[in-house]
């Protein structure tokens, strides 16, 4: 029997009747500019600049009324628009001014226009870098070199309760944005953007090409060779502890979740790793402002959500998770549907 929210005071309240072990909520693409109504570059969809931090209030006002137990925002929070206007820093006041009305902890990950806006350096030390509110490593043991991995990428784990896990990915670890011209990483990624995409405008989608490579485009990114040994050494952890993990990320790596072209560069790695542990039970993406879902054969859920920016003023586009046992339900505001995700048998 479904309960509507609101029904209940107190924390984490429940969705479907059963109490559920924690409650998480999730939101996506805000993009919010101090600009007109505009489009996106293909002209195909609308995107409401200004209105975009109404509907990240009205998010705000309902996980209020809920008591999630933490929120996850993935990433593209404020528009690259901004920048022309020299306006990247109240930007981000406006709609931090929203989050700061929700009595819970945000956890941030980055995406192309926080890059457009500030420099990885600037990021680090703002108030975007939500890896301060954990303890990076807690009762993990890392040597030494995964110490200084994490260091230069913005990418932790946290454990909301026993048995289940966090890990926030940095998808522009390997970008021509926000890697300093000419360090090693930025190096590479231009080598592997140049390699497969010849236009002289890299956001331009390789000619000729559809399908997933279509995906090597400046706009997008993907993760270093730290990075996933990090996130295997996380996973194998968790393997050894039966816990499920959740993985966040700007970008989706299922090409059956997103339009190909969201896809993050080396999404087959990703999906090699994430494969070889039972733990991994959900993944979740922005940047495809359509959204989208698919379960692969290994029975992980793969959950792009729907873009707020490109949601009109009379709907939204948000969930609220309710995480049990055996499944998560995720209930969806306006643009969002309502899944039922059971984990993988193991
Ligand atoms: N097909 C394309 N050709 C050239 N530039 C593009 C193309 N698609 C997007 N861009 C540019 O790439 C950047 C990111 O695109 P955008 O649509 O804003 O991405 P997002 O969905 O992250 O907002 C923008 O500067 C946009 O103008």
């Amino acid at each position: 029997m479904l309960q509507l929210e609101g029904q209940h005071s107190g924390q984490a309240k429940m969705f479907d009747g059963a109490q559920p072990l924690f409650v998480f909520g999730v939101i996506a693409d805000v993009q919010y500019a101090n600009v007109d109504n505009g489009s996106n570059y293909l002209k195909t969809r609308r995107r409401y600049y200004r209105n975009s931090v109404t509907l990240l209030h009205d998010a705000v006002e309902h996980w209020n009324g809920i008591a999630p137990h933490f929120i996850v925002q993935l990433g593209d929070l404020i528009d690259g628009l901004n920048k022309k206007h020299n306006f990247s820093a109240k930007a981000l006041e406006i709609v931090m001014k929203e989050f700061q009305r929700c009595r819970t902890k945000i956890h941030h990950v980055w995406g192309n226009h926080e890059f457009y806006n500030f420099t990885r350096e600037y990021l680090m030390s703002s108030i975007l870098n939500s890896k301060v509110l954990e303890s990076a490593l807690d009762d993990i043991s890392v040597n030494p070199e995964d110490h200084a991995a994490e260091a230069a990428i913005y990418s932790y784990h946290f454990s909301p309760t026993p048995s289940f896990r966090f890990v926030l990915l940095d998808a522009y670890d390997l970008s021509v944005l926000g890697r300093k011209a000419p360090s090693k990483k930025y190096n590479q990624s231009l080598k592997i953007l140049q390699d497969k995409n010849k236009n002289q405008n890299l956001n331009c989608p390789p000619e000729g090409q559809c399908g997933t490579e279509q995906r090597f485009v400046q706009f997008n990114g993907g993760f270093s060779k730290e990075q996933l040994s990090w996130l295997d050494k996380i996973l194998t952890y968790a393997d050894k502890n039966l816990e499920k993990v959740t993985i966040i990320s700007h970008l989706p790596v299922h090409p059956d979740s997103t339009d190909p072209i969201c896809l993050a560069w080396n999404y087959e790695e990703v999906l090699s790793v994430l494969h070889s542990h039972k733990s991994v039970v959900c993944f979740m993406a922005g940047h495809d402002h359509d959204g989208g879902y698919h379960m692969d054969h290994r029975g992980i859920h793969h959950v792009t959500m729907e873009g707020v920016i490109e949601t009109p003023p009379d709907t939204n586009a948000f969930a609220t998770v309710y995480v049990h046992q055996d499944r998560m339900i995720l209930k969806g505001v306006g643009r969002v549907s309502d899944r039922i995700m059971l984990y993988p048998s193991t």
